[in-house]
């Protein structure tokens, strides 16, 4: 049984894969001071309280938060008795290599989106995955990731404001009523919830008409549905990406080892 860890730079997300479907899926925030016991007594209890009885034999990593890592191999090595793959390290090797400038260090979450786009949907796509940070994911014809964009993420513009103004408050995001905001907290929501319309849709399009081409655009990340509500952003949502894209790039190396 496969287990996949994506951890992003807010939350980890560990899911159990058998080969055909997720068995399970589960949550963490992320703490690179998590010990390799913590995350097993918490792993087991979920599996225990799920009646999951399986045997986990192999484990890939995606973290954009490198220091995270230690813990993860120690997780594997102490409790499943394996040698996790690490996406971006040398030793896991990739569908199709990237083609960016030399010496770019590309978050792992971006290739792994990539290899789970492709494998699914074919070339010439652009994946926006709503993180901690927004990311826009190039993938050429042929599954190479070959550039994007990096944005401030939802949340992390909204947090901004608050803490840089004494006199915002803490707001979560959600479509407004209006554009034009009657109170504070509506002006604020309106100001990140329009704006990120406007930039979503002027990225796509920048990189369509930079590239001459059509591209289908998929999303990830659980505030892609809120902006897709008032007008077609994406062509496709898919919440599982990411650990798609894990299953695809174990399986590649597996089969190429
Ligand atoms: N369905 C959702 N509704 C509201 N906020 C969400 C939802 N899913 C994720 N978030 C928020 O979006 C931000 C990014 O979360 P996440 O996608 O887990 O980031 P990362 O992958 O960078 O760790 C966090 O602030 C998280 O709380
Ligand atoms: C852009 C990111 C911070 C996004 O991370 P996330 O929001 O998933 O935590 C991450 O992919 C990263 O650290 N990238 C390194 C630089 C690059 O991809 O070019
Ligand atoms: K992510």
């Amino acid at each position: 049984m496969l287990l996949t860890i994506d951890c992003g730079n807010t939350n980890t997300v560990f899911s159990i894969w058998d080969g055909t479907a997720f068995l399970a899926t589960w949550r963490t925030s992320t703490e690179w001071q998590r010990t390799a016991d913590q995350y097993y007594v918490w792993l087991s209890t979920l599996m225990e309280f799920q009646k999951l009885d399986v045997e986990i034999t192999d484990v890939i990593i995606s973290s954009t938060v490198p220091r995270v890592v230690f813990n993860l191999r120690v997780l594997c090595d102490r409790y499943f008795n394996c040698r996790p793959y690490v996406v971006g390290k040398a030793d896991c090797m990739l569908p199709a290599p990237p083609r960016v400038d030399e010496g770019t260090q590309i978050g792992p979450d971006r290739l792994v989106n990539t290899a789970g786009a492709y494998d699914r949907c074919g070339g010439d796509l652009i994946v926006v995955d709503f993180g901690t940070a927004t990311t826009f994911d190039v993938v050429d014809t042929d599954g190479a990731y070959v550039g994007g964009v990096i944005a401030p993420g939802v949340n992390l513009s909204l947090e901004a404001l608050h803490s840089a103004a004494a006199a915002l408050p803490h707001v979560d995001i959600t479509k407004p009523q209006a554009v034009v905001g009657t109170n504070t907290v509506a002006c604020m929501q309106s100001g990140v919830f329009w704006g990120y319309v406007g930039l979503v849709r002027e990225i796509c399009a920048r990189i369509k008409a930079e590239r001459a081409r059509d591209m289908r655009v998929i999303s990830t990340g659980g505030l892609a549905p809120l902006f897709q509500q008032t007008e077609k952003l994406f062509d496709d949502f898919q919440d599982d990406l990411t650990m798609h894209g894990l299953t695809v790039i174990h399986r590649f190396n597996k089969e190429n080892n």
